[in-house]
């Protein structure tokens, strides 16, 4: 079976309902936050999620966010629940990724004024490490907030980074923009929170429409780089590593 291109991660899922949501809509991860947030889920409660996707024969990987947390209580919680990966999204230093067991995605929230030197300076670091993240997160940076806030990141930036590193691109995706930024900044994959939402709460009508326009879009640069290239293309072989 050919593997579809491109990752579409959903973030936020807050029950079990929206967990299998984002599953019947094909995502290929789906997001737990366990920092402060209005998103925040309790242990039981992520466990509660998984054991439901557990029932499904195929369900989508399951990523943990993190900010700032003590190292030993990240693993504790991937080992517990458990997490297929694990999402940096505070301030850790590049040499946090070394005391984790599983694969881990590094959000890199773009501070305005950051020039394009600075951000892939600030990237290397962690794709130096002897355990390099799986891919970059690039999201906005909103003061007081690390992540979810549904305002858009610089595409410019992101597109320039994607050129030399695995990018999910996140910030102010939804379905009627997700095409588009596929589009301009050929990301490995995308990310979404508040723009699969209706008051609040995650909108399974959202959820597919955000799912089948990715896809979509997706498709789109695939059949593009099929046309210059035969050969199989980067970010499908990471995405096989998932
Ligand atoms: O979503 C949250 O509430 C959150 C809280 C604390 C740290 C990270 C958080 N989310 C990170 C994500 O990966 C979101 O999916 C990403 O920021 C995109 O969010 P949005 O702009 O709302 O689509």
């Amino acid at each position: 079976m050919p593997v579809r291109p491109g990752i579409v991660k959903l973030c936020g899922m807050r029950t079990p309902e929206d967990a299998l949501a984002a599953a019947a809509a094909g995502a290929d991860l789906i997001g737990l936050v366990f920092a402060p947030s209005r998103r925040q889920v309790s242990l039981s409660l992520a466990c509660a999620i998984v054991q439901e996707l557990e029932t499904l024969p195929a369900r989508p990987a399951v990523v943990g966010l993190f900010v700032n947390a003590p190292a030993a209580e990240v693993l504790r919680l991937a080992e517990t629940v458990p997490l297929d990966l694990i999402q940096l999204c505070g301030d850790e230093p590049a040499a946090y990724l070394d005391s984790l067991d599983r694969p881990v995605l590094r959000t890199l929230r773009l501070r305005p004024g950051i020039t394009s030197r600075e951000a892939r300076a600030l990237a290397t670091t962690y794709f130096e490490r002897p355990r390099p993240p799986r891919a970059l997160v690039v999201d906005a940076h909103v003061p007081g907030h690390f992540g979810g806030t549904g305002t858009l990141a610089d595409w410019e930036l992101a597109a320039e980074l994607a050129t030399e590193f695995p990018v999910v691109l996140a910030g102010g995706l939804h379905p009627g923009n997700v095409a588009q930024a596929i589009a301009r900044v050929r990301p490995a994959g995308v990310d979404v929170s508040s723009g699969i939402e209706t008051q609040g709460r995650k909108d399974p009508a959202r959820i597919r429409a955000f799912v089948a326009a990715a896809r979509a879009a997706f498709g789109a640069l695939d059949e593009e780089a099929r046309d210059l290239s035969p050969e199989p293309q980067p970010t499908l072989a990471w995405k096989e590593e998932l």
